[in-house]
């Protein structure tokens, strides 16, 4: 263009050529303006100081490859094997190894708050306790939901517990008595799991052990959701393209609107309505027991303003999501490592012997939680499955409060985020010994001020305000059916040395806990 002098504005002759040079060569513009974001990302930033993969040091690439490929949980043990204490495993965020730093990282009250990784588990317009990302909200919701989750309201729901075990054990048994040969040990305990939740959220079994199947794949769609929850987690813009995309629904093998859990649970929701104060706490049978989903009803009625109808769908359902495969897992890992060592199983198999003997637990029927708690060494090996394995197998990931903060002697600027995985802390040489890669339960037997020192570093559950609302169920679960399995039955691995096959997309799924089952 021209000015009114006839001559061309320097500034616009300069865009012209701008331009004309960008549409002549757009590919090596654009090449150019991505490795100059890179480059930005890689050096501009305070954890430029911090080794780790190169892909990590300028995009998230390395966490969503790592995370799809269902063994993140190892590749961590390597990064902090190969790097160090502290790894760069984003631009904007690293792994820590150290438990001390963990701690503080977990810590109620030190403002380090959840991510946006949170935010991609369904539903995220209505989160529930363990989505919900605004701290105060959530801990609204959890005031409301603790007292549902007490151990005292848990040992209450034990009547629910018992009526599952009936029913894995007389499969266990009819699987003997038609001499079937091996049995998926693994697959009934992730049914039982499943089969619990259902009876002490909603009142009703999924009915998988009883069909000893998946049942509509429910279980399938449960773990395809959260592979797509772990990964997409990593980069969470992208759930807008995606799930919360409106035509998402349209792609049936993507909704979860139908799935059986979902459905059950809506199912449970309208048959209690309208809530009222006089039958929202009895509703199945008559026989007085109360359901999660009662109690939380309940919790509503008390404050419905901070307590909506929703949050008692959210909290229920998605205590189905967080409490099934987690405790599934956990079951297996057990199993696995008491089976693969033929002298901790004698161990153990002489422990609950002698304890039927001497009447430390019942010759037959129900164990209670205090009776399995005098098992010393079952605990010990409940304890070391899950310092080995523990069930979450992706990082637990926390922002640094804006003014930044100190992690065990490091100081870490404002809005970083820090990742910690159990899998990694629990290997801690410092703190577990020099074998801490090792399944050795007699660790925690040895002496009682290092295993009191131990437990301080175990991150199975979590920590702090967002310490697992379900452990006191899963546990008490686990305490009631092990032992009982262990008294009254005996296994053998059907595949010895053969590792199982483990699926980390926010639990590690587990498959392959293959035995040979008789009675005891
Ligand atoms: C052995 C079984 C279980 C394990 C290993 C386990 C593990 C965990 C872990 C590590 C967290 C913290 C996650 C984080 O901060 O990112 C967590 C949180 C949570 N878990 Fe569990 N869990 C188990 C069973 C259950 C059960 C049975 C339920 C419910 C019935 C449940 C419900 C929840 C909820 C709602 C949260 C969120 C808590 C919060 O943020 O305040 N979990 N669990």
């Amino acid at each position: 263009m021209k000015t009114d002098a006839g001559t061309v504005s320097p500034t616009r002759a300069l865009a012209a050529t701008v331009f004309a040079f960008v549409s002549a060569h757009w590919v090596l513009t654009l090449v150019s303006a991505l490795v100059i974001r890179a480059a930005y990302k890689r050096y501009a930033s305070p954890l430029r100081k911090y080794p780790g993969p190169f892909l990590a040091s300028f995009s998230r690439l390395w966490m969503v490859k790592s995370t799809a490929s269902g063994r993140t949980h190892l590749d961590h043990i390597e990064l902090h094997r190969k790097y160090g204490p502290v790894v760069r495993i984003a631009p904007n965020e690293v792994s820590i190894a150290s438990p001390e730093a963990a701690r503080t990282l977990l810590s109620a009250g030190k403002r380090f708050f959840k991510t946006p990784f949170y935010g991609v588990f369904p539903p995220p317009e209505n989160p529930d306790i363990f989505t919900e990302t605004r701290e105060d909200v959530h801990a609204t919701k959890k005031r409301v939901a603790n007292v549902p989750y007490s151990m005292a309201a848990m040992q209450q729901l034990s009547p629910f517990i018992n009526d599952t075990i009936e029913v894995l054990f007389k499969k266990i048994d009819e699987h003997i008595d038609n001499r079937r040969g091996i049995f998926d040990l693994g697959a009934y305990l992730h049914y039982f799991a499943f089969d619990v939740l259902g009876e002490v959220a909603f009142s009703r079994s999924f009915g998988f052990l009883a069909e000893g199947r998946d049942v509509d794949n429910a279980i399938k769609t449960i773990d395809k959701s959260q592979t797509y929850n772990g990964i997409v987690g990593q980069v969470p813009e992208l759930d807008y393209l995606l799930r919360r995309n409106p035509l998402w629904q349209f792609i049936p093998w993507l909704s979860t609107k139908n799935a059986l859990i979902t459905r059950m649970a809506l199912e449970e929701m309208a048959r209690r309505q309208p809530f009222d104060k006089d039958n929202a706490g009895l509703l199945r049978t008559g026989d007085g027991r109360r359901d999660l989903m009662a109690s939380l009803i309940q919790g509503h009625l008390k404050d419905p303003e901070r307590f909506r109808e929703g949050d008692v769908f959210a909290v229920a359902h998605g205590a189905i999501f967080a409490g099934s495969d987690s405790t599934a897992s956990t079951m297996q890992s057990f199993f696995w490592h008491i089976l693969d060592s033929k002298p901790v199983y004698q161990s153990i198999v002489r422990e609950i012997e002698a304890a039927v003997k001497d009447g430390t637990i019942p010759a037959t029927g129900n164990i209670s939680w205090n009776e399995a708690q005098n098992l010393p060494y079952l605990q010990a090996c409940l304890k070391e499955a899950m310092r080995v394995r523990p069930a979450v197998g992706l990082n637990i990931t926390r922002l640094v409060p804006p003014e930044g903060a100190e992690l065990d002697g490091i100081r870490f600027p404002g809005g970083v985020s820090i990742a910690a995985n159990g899998w990694v802390l629990h290997r801690d040489r410092e703190t577990f010994g020099a074998d801490a890669d090792l399944f050795r339960p007699e660790r925690w037997l040895e002496d009682e001020e290092n295993a009191k020192r131990m437990e301080r570093y175990m991150f199975q559950f979590g920590g702090g305000s967002h310490l697992c609302i379900g452990r006191n169920l899963a546990l008490l679960e686990i305490n009631k059916v092990v032992p009982r399995l262990l008294r009254e039955y005996r296994f053998e691995l059907a595949h010895p040395g053969q590792p199982l096959r483990a699926n980390a997309s926010f639990f590690v799924v587990q498959e392959g806990l293959e035995v040979y089952v008789k009675r005891a």
